[in-house]
């Protein structure tokens, strides 16, 4: 048989194949409308077990994987059409749809935003970009930007959540999973590291730096080429730089923000010392409440899977089906628990696309454990 014969034997398999899919689909319908006349819920998992059992054994050994992988996606298109087909909305799906209708169209200008760190903070820098005039309460630890939204003292919260080089905040996300709080807001600040030193220091003076631990890390080549200085930790690059100012030493610099130069009453040694000029920090607002604002077009959920082959893989079928991009797909261990996993997922769509809100149907009825943390647009 000749390439066209062979292809031509394919494309009739395949519109036998397209006939038996929408009838299958048809069918599932029909079953739907039996389910809701009888209140029955639309995922029965022992039926799913059944059928990938039968058709799995019945496709021999050498088709049994691809059979059922075939098949797992066959019931999961019928159940997201028996969902729709109920027009009830899930817990999750009508907490976004309200918070689309009951979010005030422009995101405020003013409010009382909790940041950690001091003033020159790269968060402060972060905020700045989210509201015009914010009044800022700088607190100590992330824990303490939770406690002042949680106890009504601030409104809004902004704390860093992904850096370009070291990767995700990770303590952030399990505040996040842990504590009631949404994201409304993200931004990108880009990352200038400077070398800061009292007025007047010249680089042999120096003994000491003084940083925030990432900061370090992002900076080590330089560090590298200057072994003789003892490097200490801060609980910011901020408060290095305060702690500099303050210190009356000659001896010490700080790696910080140039902003904290002006700031601080510093002087510049040295600019961009950081290994890789690429470095952008991801910062969150956070709210008590979700607040959808217009525009949002990416959503992020934690979401617990089955602790069995493929689940990952029939997950990420879901946003297949319905032609929907992922930015970021990482796993947390959930604290506490021993090897128990959670995956953060943020998706690049819009919440008022239909496909969305299909996706969040499926996901909030089929899924063990679906936590929602917000839907926002990113500053760049
Ligand atoms: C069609 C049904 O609904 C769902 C889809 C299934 C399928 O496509 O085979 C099986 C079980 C249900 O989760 C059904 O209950 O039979």
């Amino acid at each position: 048989m000749t390439i066209e014969e062979l292809r031509a034997r394919i494309d009739r398999i395949d519109s036998g194949l397209i006939r038996l899919y929408a009838e299958r689909l048809e069918t599932a319908a029909e079953i739907g409308k039996y389910k809701q006349e009888h209140n029955l819920p639309v995922f029965d998992p022992a039926r799913e077990r059944e059928v990938l059992n039968k058709v799995g054994a019945e496709a021999g050994e050498a088709n049994e994987n691809g059979v059922r992988a075939l098949f797992s996606f066959l019931m999961a298109q019928s159940r997201t059409s028996q969902m729709l087909d109920r027009k009830q909305e899930s817990e999750l799906g009508k907490l976004i749809r309200r918070s689309v209708e009951e979010t005030p169209k422009l995101f405020p200008e003013k409010a009382k935003v909790a940041c950690q760190g001091v003033e020159g903070a790269y968060s402060q820098q972060a905020c700045e970009k989210m509201f015009r005039s914010p009044a800022i309460t700088y607190c100590k630890t992330f824990g303490d930007v939770f406690s002042a939204i949680e106890s009504g003292e601030c409104e809004y919260g902004v704390l860093p959540i992904e850096n370009s080089l070291a990767g995700s905040v990770n303590s952030v996300y399990d505040k996040l999973l842990s504590r009631k709080c949404y994201i409304v807001r993200s931004a990108r600040v880009k990352i200038d590291h400077t070398l800061l030193v009292k007025p007047g220091t010249k680089p042999e003076d120096i003994r000491e730096i003084w940083s925030h631990e990432q900061a370090i890390q992002q900076c080590s080549d330089f560090l590298s080429k200057n072994k003789q200085w003892q490097v200490n930790v801060s609980s910011n690059t901020a408060a290095a730089a305060r702690m500099v100012a303050e210190s009356g030493r000659k001896d010490v610099a700080a790696i910080s923000s140039g902003r904290c130069a002006q700031l601080y009453g510093l002087e510049i040694l040295k600019t961009d010392i950081q290994n890789n000029s690429n470095n952008h920090t991801r910062f969150i607002c956070i709210s008590r409440k979700p607040e959808i604002y217009p525009g949002a077009d990416r959503t992020s959920l934690m979401l617990a899977l089955p602790d069995r082959p493929g689940a990952l893989y029939q997950l990420l079928g879901r946003f297949n089906a319905q032609g929907i991009n992922l930015t970021k797909l990482e796993s947390r261990p959930v604290p506490g628990k021993d090897f128990e996993f959670m995956f953060c997922f943020d998706i690049d769509a819009s919440v008022y696309s239909p496909a969305f809100t299909r996706l969040i149907e499926e996901l909030d009825v089929t899924l063990e454990k679906c936590v929602y943390l917000g839907s926002y647009s990113e500053l760049a």
